[in-house]
């Protein structure tokens, strides 16, 4: 019997750029299984961008392969390209159409035709069912963010990519675009989504993979990622500089400072050496790790 591909398969992957003076990518490799709600987080230059361009198909790897479910990105492009369906960062439209038109259009590009009723559905979950005639040009930035997922979306692709979606956009489309993202993944839609919004992260992705300098520094559940190192964060105010044994493992914010801690004897620890260095707090606080104390101590600790 034959197993299930899986939804996106990256196998030893790696880009250079100028003539492999800049290594974005060094040998990546991980898969995203059917049904997955999968998260790519890294630091500005990790190379999220150069991997989802290569997943799209529109930059090339310098090694290895990508596959979605089982087609090759490049050998296999139109039927790799057609199982995805991509939410890219930028707005890049033509003004003349109206909403309906680009989504025909869009449509059409995969072969797919008579599908208004989707498009109907596409458009009263996005918040744009009075916008459907309207032409592109006449409407907001946030507006079109919403064209760009219903674009996306429109050829009912297995496989849905969303290159940092929320950058930007109000709360109410977020919310928007969750509830609807989360609904389609219910039905069996893989989702890959990167970005910045840690909490996003969090609270919508099954497994989280984090890349650093183009390598995957840590790939696991996101509920183990928060089990992980740095269990217990301490949080308070202070206006004196923190002993140099701390720095590293703390996040300062104006006098806002949070240190993580693997355990209670680690707290006392720490109180202890902020007490010896004569430091003064305000406003203690111990609370549980989030993702984006985790993703910091990962990123402090990871010598990729
Ligand atoms: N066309 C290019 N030419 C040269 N270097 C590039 C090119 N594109 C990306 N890079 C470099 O490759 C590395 C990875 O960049 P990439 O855009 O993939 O990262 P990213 O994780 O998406 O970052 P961000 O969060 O800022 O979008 C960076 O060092 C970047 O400067």
């Amino acid at each position: 019997m034959q197993s299930t591909p899986p939804a996106i398969s990256f196998q030893n992957v790696s880009k250079t750029y100028r003539g492999g003076q800049v290594r974005a990518l060094d040998g990546v490799s991980f898969d995203i299984q059917p049904g997955e709600f999968f998260g790519l987080l890294g630091p500005n230059g990790a190379g999220k961008t150069s991997l989802i361009s290569i997943l799209a198909g529109l930059a090339r790897a310098s090694g290895g392969s990508v596959k979605v479910l089982g087609h090759d990105v490049i050998d296999d492009y139109a039927a790799a390209r057609k199982a995805l369906g991509i939410v890219p960062q930028e707005l890049v439209f033509d003004p003349f159409f109206s909403v309906r038109e680009t989504l025909r259009i869009q449509s059409g590009y995969f072969g797919v035709h008579n599908n208004d009723a989707w498009i109907d559905e596409l458009l009263s979950n996005l918040g744009l069912a009075d916008k459907a005639h309207a032409n592109m040009r006449q409407l907001s930035g946030g507006m079109k963010r919403r064209v760009l997922v219903a674009q996306a979306l429109v050829h009912r692709p297995p496989v849905i990519v969303l290159d940092e979606p929320t950058a930007g956009v109000d709360v109410e489309l977020r919310q928007t675009l969750w509830q609807f993202v989360a609904r389609l993944n219910r039905e069996g839609h893989t989702v890959l989504l990167t970005t910045h919004y840690l909490e996003e992260a969090e609270a919508l992705c099954h497994r989280i993979a984090m890349l650093k300098l183009g390598k995957i520094v840590a790939l696991d559940s996101t509920s183990e990622l928060l089990k992980g190192t740095a269990s217990t964060m301490l949080r308070f105010k202070t206006d004196a500089t923190l002993p140099a044994s701390l720095a590293g493992q703390s996040r300062v914010t104006g006098r806002i400072v949070q240190i993580t801690a693997h355990d209670a004897t680690e707290v006392e620890t720490i109180l202890a050496t902020l007490r010896s260095a004569g430091v003064p707090i305000e406003d203690l606080e111990i609370g549980r790790a989030d993702l984006e104390d985790v993703f910091i101590e990962i990123m402090q600790g990871a010598s990729a």
